[in-house]
């Protein structure tokens, strides 16, 4: 069965580091992949945009194609977004489809801190995205699990619902939402950096704006 990758973050906004990286996730598992945005993101602070205004950025970034999706469930749920509370819901959804959480390589270095963290893996298998750019640390509890758990190659994350790790080498582009946000907020224009869509909608950009 074809596995389902899920694409969690906030999104705020969606760049083209995000878009490249899923896209080439979903060719590398041969898998659906959906983009989750998450209404209240655990560890970090306060949004800039509205879930409301993320989520409308993500539908404006992903018109035109079809490879890529948007699961919406954590909009319409209350508290923090815990992902283990997600992936629950899926796997009950799924049955016994692979699952992928897609995680760069800065989100994974901070699972161990993550709610019910051990559960996770229970649940689904983990695609670690290659970032460039940021100084990750892995901690020796997280080299522990990846000493067990890692595979080698991606096709192997179809023959089982959960429990591997697979680094996933990805095109290396040092994009972030934080970057965006600094040259937004400083008048600046940063037009191929973000996907088209974005500039179609005044809106879409307006919380961004000084
Ligand atoms: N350029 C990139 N390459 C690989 N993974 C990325 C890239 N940008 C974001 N990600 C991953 O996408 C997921 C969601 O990230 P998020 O929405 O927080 O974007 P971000 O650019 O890291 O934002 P911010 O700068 O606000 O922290 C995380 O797993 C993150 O590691
Ligand atoms: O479940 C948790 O405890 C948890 C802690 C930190 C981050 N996450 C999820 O990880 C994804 C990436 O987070 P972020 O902050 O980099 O956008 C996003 O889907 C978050 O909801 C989840």
């Amino acid at each position: 069965m074809k596995p389902l990758a899920i694409f969690g973050g906030t999104f705020d906004p969606v760049h083209i580091g995000h878009l490249t990286v899923a896209w080439e996730a979903s060719e590398l598992l041969d898998a659906e992949v959906r983009l989750m945005p998450s209404r209240t993101p655990p560890h970090r602070a306060t949004p800039c945009a509205s879930a409301e205004q993320r989520l409308a950025g993500l539908r404006a970034a992903l018109a035109g194609q079809s490879r890529l999706t948007i699961d919406d469930r954590e909009m319409r749920r209350e508290g923090p977004s815990y992902t283990v509370d997600t992936l629950r819901e899926l796997r009950a959804e799924q049955g016994d489809r692979p699952l992928v959480l897609l995680l760069g390589e800065d989100a994974f270095a901070g699972l161990p801190a993550w709610h019910e963290w051990r559960e996770l893996f229970r649940l689904t298998h983990i695609g670690v995205l290659s970032r460039p750019g940021l100084s990750v640390v892995r901690s020796e509890i997280l080299w522990r699990e990846i000493t067990e758990r890692r595979v080698a190659n991606p096709v192997v994350l179809s023959h089982c619902p959960a429990g591997a790790i697979v680094e996933l080498r990805v095109t290396a582009l040092e994009v972030s939402a934080t970057r965006i946000r600094e040259l937004l907020a400083s008048g600046r224009d940063p037009r191929y950096l973000l996907p088209a869509g974005l500039f179609a909608d005044p809106a879409l950009l307006q919380p961004y704006r000084r």
